[in-house]
């Protein structure tokens, strides 16, 4: 009937429907569904196994806030790894940042890449900067064998369920700490407060584990279940106060590069409703 509906189990008795007006391209990858359709008010949508990666409308909530909370908590981020993001909108903040001399993209799935270079080119501009560097395989494996190389590592995942399970494991966790150098910052994809806090509440656990400090921050997002997502923000750096930005673009500066993020909204997006402050304190 026209209507795509986001259904899950990983978010049970609700949905997301968006007016389709016309499907651009259908595949089965080597691992997950992807689907491509032109929404009536939501621009062009990416869909993985049936979930909305982003929707050009409201994409530069996530992937200005997934890179600049990282960016901005780094002093002179030079060297920078993003896992996943084969969409390439994350790509395209990275390389904002004038310091970063290599980005290299790790996504397990060249079909992401190959479909937004067609149907997304508003975020697989990423691509075609100098200093980019794209990698295709699991970034488990990517990271094993990559130590002290990294300032700032970009965890730009799915969801727990499918090709990015290893993705929110502890042990994935301690590769990222490894790959870093020192005083380096990671961000990941860190679910939502309202429908997944026990998820948090482990993930926030197993990071202060690995990390000396671990830290929640959401964005909202329309198009995301519940309409927030939420990012896991880490750094080797004990000292370091990932919540205040150490580095700002000019207020100029900042309203030409990002639409969402600023050093005001950096600072409150770790700011959180009191059910959640409990659950992750
Ligand atoms: N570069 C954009 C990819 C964004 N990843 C998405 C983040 C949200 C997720 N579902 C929403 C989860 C609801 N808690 C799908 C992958």
């Amino acid at each position: 009937d026209g209507w795509f509906r986001e259904i899950s189990d990983m978010w049970p008795g609700q949905a997301m429907i968006l007016k389709v007006n016309q499907v651009l391209h259908h595949e089965k990858s080597k691992y997950q569904d992807v689907l491509v359709f032109e929404s009536s008010d939501h621009g062009t949508v990416l869909v993985l196994d049936n979930v909305i990666q982003c929707t050009e409308r409201d994409e530069f909530s996530y992937q200005e806030m997934i890179t600049h909370l990282a960016m901005n908590s780094h002093p002179n981020p030079k060297s920078v790894l993003v896992i996943g993001g084969g969409d390439g909108g994350v790509l395209r903040e990275v390389v904002k940042h004038e310091s970063v001399e290599k980005a290299i993209l790790c996504d397990i799935d060249e079909a992401v890449i190959r479909v937004s270079k067609k149907y997304l080119p508003g975020m697989s501009i990423g691509y075609q900067h100098p200093n980019v560097d794209v990698h295709i395989g699991d970034g488990f494996k990517f990271l094993a064998d990559r130590k002290n190389e990294f300032d700032v590592i970009i965890t730009d995942s799915s969801d727990p369920e499918g090709p990015a399970e290893s993705l929110f494991q502890k042990p994935y966790f301690e590769l990222l700490y490894g790959a870093l150098k020192e005083g380096g910052v990671i961000t990941t994809q860190a679910e939502n407060q309202w429908l997944h806090l026990p998820l948090i509440t482990k993930l926030k656990k197993d990071c202060k584990e690995v990390f000396p400090v671990a830290e929640y921050a959401y964005t909202t997002i329309p198009t995301y279940p519940s309409g927030q997502i939420g990012f896991m923000v880490c750094c080797k750096d004990a000292n370091r106060d990932v919540k205040t930005p150490l580095r700002t673009w000019s207020p100029e500066e900042e309203d030409k590069l990002c639409k969402y993020y600023n050093k005001e909204i950096h600072k409150a997006s770790f700011i959180l409703p009191t059910f959640a402050r409990k659950a992750l304190k």
